[in-house]
């Protein structure tokens, strides 16, 4: 038995790739020999040659900056009965839980409600649990369905621990298992099974009728505070649903609404700002030391992911080293074969594992368990010393400097920085106070958002806020548990997915060309200086839409010019672009083989990889551009959740991985693109190029990747031709015509 205590809660496990190992080297030695070429051979060619070094350049970095993303790829094992057998479960640290939701057109409340049922229901000491859900929208109807759902947890919750119910997201349960017992069910599970499927159907009813109503209950009634309100115009709304007064083991934990007070002029912060309200509410109330955050459509997928998470968090030597654990996003019912390419499934398998490997997994921004104290700012030294915070101050002043003016939370806030959980209350007090720190101006003059909390100033406030904590020097665990933890929404649709990827980009590149930008963290502060490649990695999305572009356009103006951008045929040099290409495919097809994804799929991945680049990437470029100047904000625009129920033989069907278009300028580019590579293709086969001057005109080469990028904008070329969402609007096809005209006049001169 004396063992049993010694084994490890969690292990790191190194995985080998060796065959990829080679295929990435050698790929490196191809690119840098055809650096070397075309650097050798400068004088013989034009200003295209120059243009091609350079993309050609920029890609090896990235390269470079992969091989060594991917350099130690691990995995994590997580032991949740080891942790069982030596604490026991009364023992185990109070977690709050919180769920954000902005829009309750764009994300369905019974998506909301769900999410948030799957994590009352978690296996976990009810008592130790809390859930706050933050509502930007302010609306009725969100609040409306929640507080049914409340209604729903106190059977719910009890039948999930009762017979351990794996999937504790009734949308999911209900649809999964059908209406088939297996022989061994008893008849009292049935029973219940039947009782529980009915309320909830009752429950959904409920939420559908209240959807057609502009206010689905009788407001003035049940919560007064929702009548005459606007969703930008209004104070500070909390209101506990449900209190776990009695402290019973099986029953929900607390359930509390938020929505923050809003005002116009008043910066929010979009989800940054839910997220720090969320902190400081929560701190008041209960103070918990961990923090859980998802999204509101990332539901519970594994009951035991608490348990998981704190097998990497909990102990002395996970104290002083381990800040957060992220697990991966993963999405449920996707489109066959990732036809938008935004499941990123191998991204997470790869590059994932691989980042976890070096300082740990990069904050994704869902489905994630932090520290209350790092979140207020601690660093591992200060753990380190078992001194009082000294980083931070603990001074009067500084307190007040970094977590505002309300008293009651000031001293939440130092309870929690020094390790004291004992649990804080609800009383109406309590309550008060919460509704001050949810004011816009509370933050003003202080710390938040700045060295306290999610960090402002980008739409991507995950990956700056999980940067900060990485340039203190802390590490992070990537929680892989089986079955995965939480799953979500994927974006279904070109519009969406676009949108999504086009906030990233922006975001991401905010950071890069800010005072957070990373290799501050490296030199000046304790991020290691692999990590700033990672880092670096992700952050430049953005930036990549240029030496795209050209690379794109280069084959289009080499095939009018009757130039070459790539080497001839009699060079030996010929093949190295060749093999490049070949190893480069046989590369990225052999990860998605091993992940267990189709040639479909990788397609799929390859070419929305072509086309989000050119498109979302590029607007996300050129929204940072326009916000260094001072002439635009850059904004947050909430993702659809497409409410996939369970009827899978809908008629659409055949169509739903089909492209779709609406009149968003980000499609111009890509259009362009496509029209420019056909106007080529169309000068090469009609003879209409100028005469070649020996043999230097174009060969194959150019042609073929031409051809390529055709097929790679094959959606847009579908586009063309279709009707209704599935074509390309006219306004759009018109601009990139003018464009291509533009392009092929300039060629020509
Ligand atoms: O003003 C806002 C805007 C958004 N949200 C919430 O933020 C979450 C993420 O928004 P979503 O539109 O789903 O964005 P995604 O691109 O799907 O989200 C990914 O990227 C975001 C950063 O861009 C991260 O915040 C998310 O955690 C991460 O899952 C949702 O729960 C929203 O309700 C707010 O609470 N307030
Ligand atoms: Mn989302």
């Amino acid at each position: 038995m004396a063992n049993q205590n010694s084994l490890p809660l969690h292990e790191r496990i190194e995985l080998r790739y060796t065959l990829h190992k080679v295929i990435e080297f050698i790929i490196l030695f191809l690119l840098l020999s055809l650096l070397v070429h075309r650097l050798l051979s400068f004088n013989d060619h034009g200003f295209t040659w120059l243009i091609a070094f350079l993309c050609e350049l920029s890609f090896t970095l990235n390269w470079v900056i992969t091989i060594s993303n991917k350099w130690n790829i691990v995995e994590y094992k997580t032991y949740p009965d080891r942790l069982l057998q030596r604490v026991s479960k009364h023992e185990l640290p109070p977690v709050d839980m919180f769920v954000t939701t902005a829009n309750s057109e764009l994300e369905p409340p019974i998506i909301t409600i769900n999410t948030v049922l799957s994590l009352l229901a978690v296996d976990y000491p009810t008592n130790k649990l809390a859930c706050y859900v933050s509502d930007d929208g302010c609306s009725p109807l969100t609040f409306y369905s929640l507080s049914e759902a409340s209604k729903f947890a106190k059977l719910w919750v009890p039948f999930c621990k009762k017979y351990n119910v794996q999937v504790r997201a009734p949308f999911r349960y209900f649809s999964n298992n059908n209406t088939t017992f297996s022989s061994n069910d008893s008849s009292e599970f049935k029973q219940e099974w039947t009782l529980l499927k009915d309320e909830y159907e009752q429950l959904s009813r409920k939420i559908e009728d209240a959807v057609g109503k502009s206010i689905p209950f009788d407001v003035s009634q049940d919560f007064p505070v929702f009548s005459n309100i606007e969703r930008n115009n209004h104070p500070t709304i909390i209101k506990v649903l449900w209190e776990n007064k009695e402290d019973v083991s099986d029953g929900p934990p607390h359930l509390i609404y938020i929505s923050r007070e809003k005002r116009p002029k008043h910066p929010h912060h979009s989800k940054a700002g839910a997220m720090n309200v969320l902190t400081r509410v929560s701190g008041l109330m209960t103070n918990a030391p961990f923090m859980l955050n998802v999204d509101c459509d990332m539901f519970v997928n594994n009951p035991n992911i608490m348990l998981h998470a704190m097998c990497t968090l909990l102990g002395s030597e996970n104290e002083t080293k381990n800040a957060f654990a992220q697990f991966p996003q993963i999405f449920y019912d996707g489109l066959k074969d990732d036809p938008f390419g935004n499941q990123m499934v191998v991204l997470w398998k790869f590059v994932g594992h691989g980042i976890a490997g070096i300082q740990g997994p990069i904050y994704a921004g869902t489905g994630c368990v932090h520290r209350r104290k790092v979140i207020y700012g601690l660093s591992p030294t200060d753990t380190k010393n078992g001194e009082r915070y000294p980083n931070i101050g603990s001074g009067k002043v500084e307190m007040l400097k970094n977590f505002g003016t309300s008293e009651e939370f000031t001293k939440s806030a130092g309870d929690a920085l020094q390790g004291n959980t004992e649990c804080v209350n609800m009383s109406s007090k309590s309550i008060e106070a919460a509704h001050r720190v949810g004011e816009c101006e509370y933050e003003y003059g202080t710390n938040w958002g700045i060295k306290v909390g999610w960090r402002y100033g980008s739409t991507t406030e995950d990956i700056l806020t999980g940067l900060s904590i990485h340039n203190k020097g802390w590490n992070s665990i990537f929680c892989t548990p089986d079955p995965p933890a939480f799953l979500g929404c994927a974006p279904t649709g070109g519009p969406d997915s676009m949108t999504q990827q086009k906030r990233w980009a922006t975001g991401l590149l905010e950071i890069l060309l800010s005072k957070n930008c990373p290799i501050f963290g490296t030199l000046f502060a304790n991020l290691q200086f692999r990590m700033f490649l990672c880092y670096f990695w992700v952050l430049s999305w953005g930036l990549r839409c240029i030496p795209e572009l050209c690379y794109a356009a280069l084959p289009a103006y080499s095939i009018i010019t009757n130039t070459h951008f790539l080497p001839k045929g009699q060079e030996p040099t010929y093949y190295i672009p060749i093999a490049l290409f070949v190893l480069y495919h046989i590369y990225t097809l052999l990860e998605h083989l091993q992940t267990g994804l189709s040639i479909r799929a990788w397609w799929n991945n390859q070419r929305m990889g072509r086309i989000t680049v050119m498109s979302a990437w590029l607007f996300g470029f050129i929204g940072v551009i326009l916000k260094l100047l001072g002439i635009t904000e850059t904004v947050f625009e909430v993702t659809r959740k497409d409410q996939s129920t369970s009827s899978d033989e809908g008629s659409e069907d055949s169509e739903a991985g089909r492209f779709t278009f609406d009149t968003s300028p980000i499609f111009v580019p890509p259009t362009t693109i496509l029209l420019v590579q056909l106007t080529a293709l169309a000068t090469a086969f009609l003879g209409l190029r100028p005469q070649d001057q020996d043999e230097l005109g174009s060969g194959p080469l150019e042609v073929i990747s031409s051809v390529w990028l055709v097929l790679c904008l094959w959606p847009f070329l579908k586009g063309l031709f279709g009707t209704g969402k599935y074509g390309i609007p006219l306004s759009t096809i018109f601009k990139s015509v003018g464009f291509t005209l533009l392009f092929y006049t300039l060629c020509r001169n």
